[in-house]
């Protein structure tokens, strides 16, 4: 799978892009994530400005059009497929574990990281991307957002987690509407505080249930939400 952030920030990603799980998936070539600076859109002149003043008034400034769709445009050619344009904004529909999974059978997704007011509204009427927001909150640019659906992504792209840590029992995935269980490693105590005995037992049965009755019980008393009929 393959990624592409427009952003006017490119070396935000570079740190998260070697580290953990992600870092691993791209040195075994599972995954390939390229950033566009949008900087190198702008006109040429020594400022560059991607940006502008609203019209109309209002604060803030708008990133322009032309750099954008110029941008877009240009990665575009540079592949084979055209990839799946994802407009990062708290304006977007609210990106969830479904969301993760329909994007990960994509084979390659564009992620357009808005700073300031956004976008001129030309950028969406032309590029007609998928409006995506992960959270009702401001943040001060899509940067931040893009990450988080890369990270979402990624891991369920296959391969990306062994065997040992399937995605398949996570909380919201595949449609698991329940919040995980409470998890305990070594030790068995500490400060007073045991693992429950029943996750000692070896009795199998006994602890589904537990784990079961743990994750009800946590979604009632912190989502209820999820419990109701869609
Ligand atoms: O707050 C934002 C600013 C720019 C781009 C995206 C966002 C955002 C907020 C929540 N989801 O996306």
């Amino acid at each position: 799978m393959r990624f592409d952030i427009v952003t006017l920030f490119p070396a935000i990603f570079e740190g998260y892009m070697t580290q953990g799980l992600l870092g691993k998936a791209i040195q075994r070539e599972l995954v390939q994530i390229h950033q566009h600076d949008l900087r190198d859109w702008a006109p040429q002149t020594t400022h560059k400005p991607v940006d502008d003043k609203p019209f109309g008034g209002g604060p803030g400034m708008l990133i322009q059009v032309e750099p954008t769709v110029n941008c877009v445009e240009a990665v575009e050619k540079k592949a084979d497929q055209s990839a799946r344009r994802i407009l990062l904004t708290p304006q977007g529909k609210r990106f969830d574990q479904r969301m993760a999974e329909d994007f990960a059978t994509s084979g390659r997704l564009m992620l357009l990281c808005g700073r300031y007011e956004g976008f001129d509204q030309r950028v969406t009427d032309i590029l007609e991307p998928e409006e995506v927001s992960i959270g009702d909150f401001v943040l001060n640019g899509g940067e931040v957002a893009a990450m988080v659906i890369v990270d979402a992504v990624v891991r369920l792209l296959p391969g990306v987690l062994g065997d040992e840590n399937s995605s398949i029992d996570d909380s919201f995935s595949r449609g698991n509407r329940l919040l995980e269980f409470p998890q305990y490693t070594r030790p068995r105590e500490f400060r007073g505080h045991a693992v429950p005995d029943v996750l000692t037992s070896g009795d199998h049965k006994a602890i589904a249930a537990w784990r079961e009755q743990q994750s009800l019980q946590r979604t009632k008393q912190r989502r209820s939400d999820l419990l109701r009929d869609e």
